[in-house]
């Protein structure tokens, strides 16, 4: 049995987004290593086909789909409730729910930031020794587009910053405050996923819409990363244990590496 085989079996895993994508990739990536896993998502017809996927491929009781709006801070408590209720425990939660919306921008920083900040307070108050809990690890989900911003996207581009943010403050203050859990976040550039579709839509890019050949221009220089390897490196984020506070990246170029910051200068 590998490291992460030993790391991951039988630990429980709450993935937001988790019906398609990345986060499908994520449940399929961590039931693998006989894992159990929440799917928490909005879509309720994605995520009962995932649910049946998920069912032939691992086994009907390896996970559980939770229809849920994780803007919606009561639902996502809920879901978080659900989980634990369902398998006993919580161990893993990675919040990858995420739109990419120009036009409805307030709905893209509701998803893309404020609910990860939910999510990440949710998990802590089932995973941290603060609150007499075993500990675990959470994954939050960025972009490169924190590293290459994109015109075409101003308010996606500063929710991915946002993550970044939030994720290393409050993975220092998990440290200082012995919580007893790692908080890391990955950064990929474009991923094969229904995600991209949205920059053809007037109705996601608004203003923006006339700028969608540049975009695209931008996906055939950079190329396009299939969900199976942003799965494998959140593993290695959940899985090593001398991970906290890491920011990942990966991109077709360099594949899975990690970002360094200049030390604090006293
Ligand atoms: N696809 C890319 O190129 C790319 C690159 C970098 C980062 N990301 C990020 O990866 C994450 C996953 O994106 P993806 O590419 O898999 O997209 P996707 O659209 O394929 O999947 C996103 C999933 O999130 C769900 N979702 C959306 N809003 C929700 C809400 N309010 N509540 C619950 N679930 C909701 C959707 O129903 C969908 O199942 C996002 O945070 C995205 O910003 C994507
Ligand atoms: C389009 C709708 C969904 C958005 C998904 C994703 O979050 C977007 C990232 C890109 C946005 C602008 C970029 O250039 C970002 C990609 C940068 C890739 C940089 C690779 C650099 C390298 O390979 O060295």
């Amino acid at each position: 049995m590998t490291f992460e085989e030993m790391a991951l079996r039988g630990k429980v895993a709450l993935v937001t987004g988790g019906a398609q994508g990345i986060g499908k990739a994520v449940a399929e990536a961590l039931l693998q290593k006989e894992a159990k896993v929440a799917v928490v998502d909005l879509n309720q017809s994605v995520g009962e086909e995932c649910k049946k996927d998920l069912d032939q491929g691992f086994g009907e009781g390896s996970s559980i789909f939770i229809e849920c709006d994780v803007t919606d801070g009561e639902k996502l408590k809920d879901a978080f409730k659900s989980t634990v209720n369902h398998f006993g425990r919580l161990d893993i939660a990675v919040n990858n729910a995420g739109i990419n919306n120009e036009k409805y921008w307030e709905k893209t920083i509701d998803v893309n930031l404020t609910s990860v900040v939910k999510g990440t307070y949710l998990a802590l108050e089932h995973m941290s020794k603060e609150h007499g809990k075993e500990g675990g690890v959470i994954v939050n989900v960025s972009s490169m587009a924190a590293f290459l911003h994109s015109p075409h996207q101003p308010v996606y581009t500063a929710t991915k910053y946002g993550v970044i943010g939030f994720t290393r403050a409050i993975a220092d203050a998990a440290a200082m405050g012995n919580y007893g859990v790692r908080i890391n976040v990955v950064c990929p550039a474009f991923v094969d996923t229904t995600l991209l579709q949205s920059i053809e839509l007037e109705d996601n890019m608004g203003k923006y819409h006339k700028f969608k050949d540049e975009i695209k221009q931008r996906m055939d220089k950079f190329g396009v990363l299939d969900p199976s390897i942003i799965a494998e490196g959140i593993q290695t984020l959940i899985t090593d244990e001398s991970l906290n506070g890491a920011v990942m990246k990966i991109t077709c170029s360099k594949g899975i590496h990690f970002h360094t910051y200049e030390p604090l200068s006293a």
